[in-house]
C-alpha cells in the first residue's frame, strides 16, 4: 500500500524497518547514515500509547516528532503520558524585585526589565503576585508585563471579585488562585479548594470565559487534586514550602504522591515556594511536576550574580537532574 501510494515520487523508498521497536530502528538509521537529519512522522494516536514503546524517553530525544491529527485523537499534549519525561520548565516569580523598588517609591529596579533578562537567560515564563496589600507587585507591573513578555504570564491572586476585574481585564495566559492573609510575611499554605469550592467555582468560570487558564495552588494532598478536577482547573501548583523548610523525606513523598495522582487526573503539576538550587534539584526528579516556579531565592541570588546567572544556573540544574532520571 505504501510503495502505491508513494509511486509517483521518485525520490522516495520503502525500506524494511530492521527491528519492531522504533528506538532500534532510529537508532540504526542514525548510525548508518550519520549525516542525515531524520524525523519521526506519526498520525496523533501514537500519542496515547507511545509511553509503552521500547525505551520512549530516549525515543522522544532522539529526533524530532511530526504528528498528523487523525480524527477522534485531538489530545492535549502536555498532559500525555510520555510528556512528562520532557523538559521541566522554570516559571521566574519576579514579586521581590517590586520589593526592592517599593522600599524607597523609585523606578528601579525595573520588574519588566528583570523579567525580560530572565526570559533571555531560560525561564520559560513568568509569575507575579498581586496581593491585595499591593506590597511588592502593583497594577501597572501587571499590565505591563502582559504587554512586553514574550513568554506566558502566570498572574497569582486571592479569589475576589477585585482581582478578577483585573484579570479580565489584563488576559494573562495563566491564573494561578492562592490564598492569602494581610499580615502574613509570605504564602503560608494552598487555597482549601473543598472548603472554598462556592467561592472558587464562579471565579473560575468567570476566568475560562475570557480565555485565561486557570491553576490552584494547594497543598500536596489527593483530596485536593479532587477538588481542582471538579472545579475544572487546568493545572494545580503544590505548595511546597514546608518541605523546602524542613528537607523532610516524608514531605518529599507527600509533592510526589499528590504529582503522580495529579497526572493520573489529567491535570498538569507544577511545584512551587520557597525553592533554592538543592529542593530544585530533588523535586526536578519527581516526573510528574512539570514546571518549578521559583521566586524568593533566585532574586536574591541575582543580587550575588546577576539575574542571567541566577537563572541559566538554576535552569542548568533543574534539567540535568530531570535528564538523569
Ligand atoms: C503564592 C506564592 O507562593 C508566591 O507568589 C509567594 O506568595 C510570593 O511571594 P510573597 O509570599 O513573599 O508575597
Ligand atoms: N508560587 C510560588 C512562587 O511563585 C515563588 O515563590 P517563592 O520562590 O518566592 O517562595
Amino acid at each position: 500500500m505504501v510503495e502505491n501510494v508513494i509511486a509517483r515520487y521518485r525520490s522516495m523508498k520503502v525500506m524494511c524497518a530492521d527491528s519492531p521497536y522504533s528506538y532500534k530502528v532510529v537508532r540504526n538509521l542514525q548510525a548508518k547514515y550519520p549525516r542525515a537529519r531524520f524525523v519521526w512522522i506519526a498520525g496523533s494516536d501514537t500519542l496515547s500509547t507511545m509511553h509503552k514503546w521500547y525505551r520512549w524517553e530516549q525515543f522522544c530525544k532522539l529526533l524530532p516528532i511530526v504528528l498528523l491529527e487523525r480524527p477522534g485523537y485531538v489530545y492535549n499534549v502536555l498532559r500525555m503520558p510520555f510528556a512528562v519525561a520532557m523538559e521541566l520548565q522554570l516559571g521566574v516569580n519576579v514579586d521581590h524585585v517590586a520589593t526592592l523598588r517599593n522600599l524607597r517609591g523609585t523606578t528601579y529596579p525595573d520588574v519588566v526589565k528583570i523579567a525580560n533578562e530572565a526570559v533571555e537567560c531560560g525561564a520559560d515564563f513568568i509569575t507575579v503576585h498581586l496581593r491585595e496589600d499591593r506590597r511588592h507587585i502593583k497594577d501597572g507591573d501587571v499590565f505591563a508585563l502582559k504587554q512586553r513578555l514574550a513568554v506566558p504570564l502566570n498572574l497569582e491572586m486571592a479569589a475576589t471579585r477585585e482581582m478578577l476585574e483585573i484579570a479580565k481585564k489584563v488576559v494573562p495566559q495563566y491564573v494561578c488562585l492562592v490564598p492569602e492573609k494581610r499580615e502574613e510575611v509570605t504564602t503560608e499554605s494552598g487555597v482549601d479548594a473543598k472548603a472554598m469550592f462556592d467561592t472558587l467555582a464562579p471565579i473560575i468560570s468567570d476566568l475560562r470565559q475570557s480565555g485565561i487558564g486557570i491553576t490552584l495552588f494547594i497543598e500536596p494532598e489527593e483530596e485536593q487534586v479532587d477538588y481542582a478536577k471538579k472545579l475544572c482547573a487546568d493545572k494545580v501548583e503544590l505548595h511546597v514550602g514546608a518541605y523546602c523548610l524542613s528537607k523532610s523525606q516524608m514531605e518529599l513523598e507527600r509533592i510526589a504522591k499528590a504529582a503522580a495522582y495529579s497526572h493520573a487526573q489529567g491535570i498538569e503539576c507544577h511545584a512551587g515556594h520557597g525553592i533554592d538550587y538543592g529542593t530544585a534539584a530533588t523535586i526536578a526528579a519527581i516526573r510528574h511536576v512539570s514546571a518549578l516556579n521559583v521566586g524568593h531565592f533566585l532574586i536574591c541570588e541575582s543580587l550575588l550574580h546577576g539575574v542571567g546567572s541566577a537563572v541559566r544556573n538554576m535552569k542548568k540544574i533543574i534539567s540535568e537532574r530531570r535528564h538523569s532520571i
